[in-house]
């Protein structure tokens, strides 16, 4: 039995609907909300509630006596700043007098932040926190890395999450999440902070069994495009969200199916970030079934009703070697919480072909194969 510092934390919790803590919860609160404060470096699959375990760790640690920023929390995109965000006025709904400020593109301050929690995207923060000098580092007392695994690796991240990593004091609880971390970020991440404990999956826990992974064939790019106009067909339960490899093929493929009489949402990074929580609320309350998008969408967006989730192109790296952390973050969009999912992939070529056969190898779950006649049955059968 967990000690809240916070009751009121606990009737958030339930507002929430949350009876059940999931596996990653019962392990990583008792460490996370435990004194003195421990470290700790977790990974969990995608959906499992990460989110509201290092949420919960942050409520409880303010001291609303205090007024400035004690909390620190980063995430790499803003959407996924707003939605923390919004998971922590919805767990902190009964504890109104705790602040949370947004450091993200668009929300300006001129003054000293009063604030006690500050969420948001790394540029934004090292600029309030070595430029402006809105809050002083040295006071904050937990420092969460969502999505830790390309906010300390990834070309852009990795720079500004270590020097703000260097200048919290030492007392400073460091939290690291992710569905996944490859061999060699592990490493590093367990050099960063020695005495962290750490959660780890094995390679073949990564992946859940809840979501269903497929594949079909596709001569060329016109069947590509007659697979897709088929799932928009056979969507009739839950939505799909649809990743393209580029802005410009996400941009193709949804005037094309516009022009074809579909209602299609698309978002990228060629949207203002205003627009692009736009197109994400729209989506969430349903007014579109299908959203096309890219990577920016693959992590940690949590659209529950997200049933199926298709790779219109396999994710690749920069050197065209299969990128299997952003395939299993993009499947991991659908089948939230335990919920049934589907991933489908369009493969057309060998080299796609080969590409798929290596993510599967990767995680040893099968991707089947399935006929693009199949589409809409499999549909009602898995999640319907
Ligand atoms: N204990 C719980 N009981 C019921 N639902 C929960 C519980 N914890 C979290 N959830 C719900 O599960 C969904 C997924 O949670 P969350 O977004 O925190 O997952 P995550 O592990 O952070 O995922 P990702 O790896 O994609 O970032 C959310 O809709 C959340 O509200």
């Amino acid at each position: 039995m967990l000690l809240f510092r916070r009751p009121e934390l606990l009737k958030g919790i339930y507002a929430m609907g949350f009876n059940t803590p999931s596996r990653i919860q019962e392990s990583a609160l008792p460490i996370l909300l435990g004194n003195p404060p421990q470290n700790l470096i977790a990974q969990s699959q995608s959906g499992t509630g990460k989110t509201a375990a290092f949420v919960l760790a942050m409520l409880s640690r303010v001291d609303t006596s205090l007024k400035y920023p004690q909390i620190l929390c980063l995430s790499p995109t803003y959407e996924l700043a707003v939605q923390t965000g919004e998971v922590i006025s919805q767990m902190g709904k009964f504890c109104p007098e705790i602040q949370v400020v947004f450091a993200v593109r668009g929300y300006d301050i001129t003054d000293k932040l009063t604030a006690h929690i500050i969420i948001g995207t790394p540029g934004k923060i090292i600029d309030w926190t070595f430029r402006h000098k809105f809050f002083d580092i040295s006071k904050i007392k937990v420092f969460v890395l969502d999505e830790a695994d390309v906010m300390i690796a990834t070309q852009g991240y990795h720079d500004l999450s270590i020097k703000l990593h260097r200048k919290l004091p030492t007392a400073c609880q460091k939290m690291l999440f992710s569905a996944t971390y490859e061999d060699n970020v592990m490493r590093f991440a367990e050099k960063l902070i020695p005495d962290a404990t750490i959660l780890r999956l094995k390679r073949e826990e990564e992946s859940l069994d809840n979501i269903k992974q497929f594949y079909i064939e596709c001569k060329d790019s016109n069947e590509k495009y007659r697979a897709i106009a088929n799932i928009y067909g056979a969507i009739t339960i839950g939505q799909a969200m649809i990743f393209c490899q580029t802005r410009s093929t996400a941009a193709w493929l949804s005037s094309q199916l516009t022009k074809d009489g579909h209602a299609v949402a698309l978002l990228s990074g060629d949207l203002t970030v205003d627009q692009r929580i736009a197109v994400l609320n729209r989506f969430r309350d349903a007014h579109e079934r299908i959203l096309i998008t890219t990577n920016v969408m693959a992590r940690g967006i949590d659209v529950e009703q997200v049933t199926l989730v298709v790779n219109y192109d396999l994710p690749m790296d920069m050197n065209k070697k299969p990128d299997c952390e952003t395939y299993l973050h993009r499947i991991g969009r659908t089948g939230r919480f335990g919920k049934a999912g589907i991933a489908f992939n369009l493969v057309d070529g060998p080299k796609p072909m080969k590409i798929l056969k290596q993510i599967e190898q990767h995680f040893g779950k099968p991707i089947l194969k399935l006929d693009a006649e199949n589409v809409s049955d499999i549909i009602h059968y898995t999640v319907g």
